[in-house]
């Protein structure tokens, strides 16, 4: 076996676990850690000054995304969400989330907007982008759910092409790992919010 395969063998180890610690949160440790984060996101300056800010439309046992979604709304903020891409497979795009508009459940059965041309916001108009993640460590190392949709969607930001763009994954507490191995083209993240707080990593670009 080579090196490259005993890693995505250790990450998949890694993320059945990460998966099954967060599903084992009750119901009202999932409550209480959604609205614990409305508090602990708004507080970042990342997210405070954001005028356009990514999130995510959270599914099974993410930490609920739903409060913050609504808090980002009524602070006024333009919101995205992400939108497999119709042809380019593994890429996202993100769209303007108008709370008139109802979600579509795309394959993996997660809402998200009606692909509208005029809806789609470049990343360059974004100022912050808020990932879902499986797992972290203490480097900022990030393991998602495998598909590698935000590894591609971070290439161009890491590669310095987003100047203004600010990063920042969100994930339950219970998400941190000792160590996440990685590959070549992982991207690290500047700082995880997480219900109780907010981790900030060197490398950091914030
Ligand atoms: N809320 C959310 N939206 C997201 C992501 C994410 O991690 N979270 N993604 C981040 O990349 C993309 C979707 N990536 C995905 C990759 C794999 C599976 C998947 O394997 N789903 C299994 C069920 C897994 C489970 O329940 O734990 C399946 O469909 O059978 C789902 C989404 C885009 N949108
Ligand atoms: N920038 C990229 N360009 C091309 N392929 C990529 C890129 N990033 C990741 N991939 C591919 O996507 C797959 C994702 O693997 P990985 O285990 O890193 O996903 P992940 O980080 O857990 O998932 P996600 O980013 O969707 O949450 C790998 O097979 C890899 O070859």
């Amino acid at each position: 076996m080579n090196s490259a395969t005993r890693i995505q063998n250790s990450r998949q180890q890694l993320r059945e676990q990460l998966k099954q610690q967060r599903r084992a949160l009750t119901e009202a440790e999932q409550k209480s850690a959604s609205l614990q984060l409305v508090d602990t996101a708004m507080q970042q300056p990342e997210v405070a000054q954001a005028e356009t800010i990514a999130l995510y439309f959270s599914f099974a046992a993410e930490l609920n995304t739903a409060p913050l979604l609504q808090a980002l709304l009524d602070a006024g903020k333009k919101v995205c969400l992400p939108v497999l891409h119709p042809f380019a497979k593994g890429h996202l795009l993100m769209l303007r989330y108008d709370p008139q508009r109802p979600l579509i459940n795309n394959k993996f059965a997660i809402p998200e907007p009606p692909l509208r041309c005029p809806d789609v916001v470049p990343f360059a108009q974004l100022d912050t982008l808020l990932v879902p993640l499986v797992g972290f460590d203490s480097q900022g190392n990030r393991l998602g759910m495998g598909g590698g949709f935000y590894d591609r969607t971070l290439a161009g930001w890491h590669a310095g092409r987003y100047p203004q763009l600010k990063v920042m994954g969100l994930a339950h507490d219970c998400q941190q790992a000792g160590h996440i191995p990685v590959q070549s083209w992982d991207v690290p993240l500047p700082a995880v919010i997480t219900a109780t707080r907010c981790w900030r990593f060197r490398h950091s670009s914030l």
